[in-house]
């Protein structure tokens, strides 16, 4: 059947489709689909070792997959196969930003210096890269103001402000994961992936983390998560797909994907076989609903 280009475009920011990664030989990711609508937090769980981690490398350029096609759609109506960018063409051409499982700033720049540093390459080519221009050009003087007004907007929205001047090191674990995202967010990325954003949070900081992550997809950011912290994950998502052994076992809404038994078995550890003993106990009420 033919795709409508035009609604797919629309309504899909990232598409991925039959990926594999194969590692020696260990299939890590064995064809793998899913959609990420735009202007939605879509969430990609399973349990250790599952591969989301791997099929985040493959989205933003850090593997090249062994298949597979993962197709980036830009509102502006251009297309981008992810699979074909050099890692940095990834950020700069598709708009597609990431954060890692361990956090990466620069802990001896202050908070405000990581979100200008983060603005480089647009500050770069305003200066039409001669000392001359970073002296001088208007466009160059535009464009550092610009930068430090998106600083100044990004640390707002993180809750960093009063933080600004102070050493990255500084920061609370959780100020330094917003810190990354807000780093992120000034890049002006359309897909934003971000690597376990609430591991190691306290329950507040993880409220807050909510909070920066649902305002950002309500300004018109797509997101792509990997959480293992399943409050974070009913809690914020819109579309919720589960990858088991490299597989897809679960695709929908987070209440789907919460009461599916093979969502559920593959969170307890049991075999395949056993997924309809545990629709029976689910309905039956000895397993209640949501308990993965
Ligand atoms: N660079 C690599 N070389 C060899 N094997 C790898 C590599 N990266 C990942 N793997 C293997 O691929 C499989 C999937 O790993 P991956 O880290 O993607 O899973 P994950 O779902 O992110 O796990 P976790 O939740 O523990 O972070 C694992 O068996 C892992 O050992």
């Amino acid at each position: 059947m033919a795709t409508d280009m035009t609604t797919m475009t629309k309504d899909t920011i990232l598409r991925v489709e039959h990926l594999s990664m194969r590692f020696g030989g260990l299939m890590a990711i064995d064809d793998f689909s899913f959609e990420a609508k735009r202007g939605e937090i879509t969430a990609l769980i399973g349990p250790n070792g599952a591969g989301k981690t791997t099929v985040f490398n493959c989205i933003t350029g850090f593997y090249k997959p062994t298949m597979g096609m993962l197709t980036l759609h830009r509102s502006n109506g251009r297309e981008f196969l992810l699979e074909r960018l050099r890692d940095f063409e990834i950020n700069k051409v598709a708009g597609v930003a990431r954060t890692f499982q361990n956090i990466r700033l620069f802990s001896g720049l202050t908070v405000l210096e990581n979100l200008l540093v983060a603005q480089h390459n647009v500050l770069m080519k305003a200066s039409g890269y001669t000392i001359l221009g970073l002296l001088g050009l208007p466009t160059y003087k535009n464009a550092a103001k610009a930068a430090i007004e998106k600083a100044e907007y990004w640390l707002d929205k993180a809750d960093l402000t009063d933080r600004a001047d102070d050493p990255a090191g500084d920061l609370s674990y959780g100020a330094q994961r917003r810190l990354e995202i807000a780093r992120a967010m000034c890049t002006g990325p359309e897909l934003l992936c971000l690597d376990e954003p609430a591991a190691g949070l306290n329950p507040k900081e993880s409220l807050t983390l909510n909070a920066l992550l649902r305002g950002i997809r309500d300004e018109g950011t797509s997101l792509l998560l990997i959480e293992h912290d399943m409050s974070v994950v009913m809690e914020i998502s819109d579309h919720v797909v589960v990858l088991e052994y490299g597989q897809k076992i679960s695709d929908g809404t987070p209440d789907h994907v919460k009461n599916d038994p093979r969502v559920i078995a593959a969170y307890l550890g049991v075999e395949d076989d056993e997924v309809e003993e545990i629709e029976e106990k689910l309905d039956k009420g000895i397993i209640e609903e949501g308990s993965v």
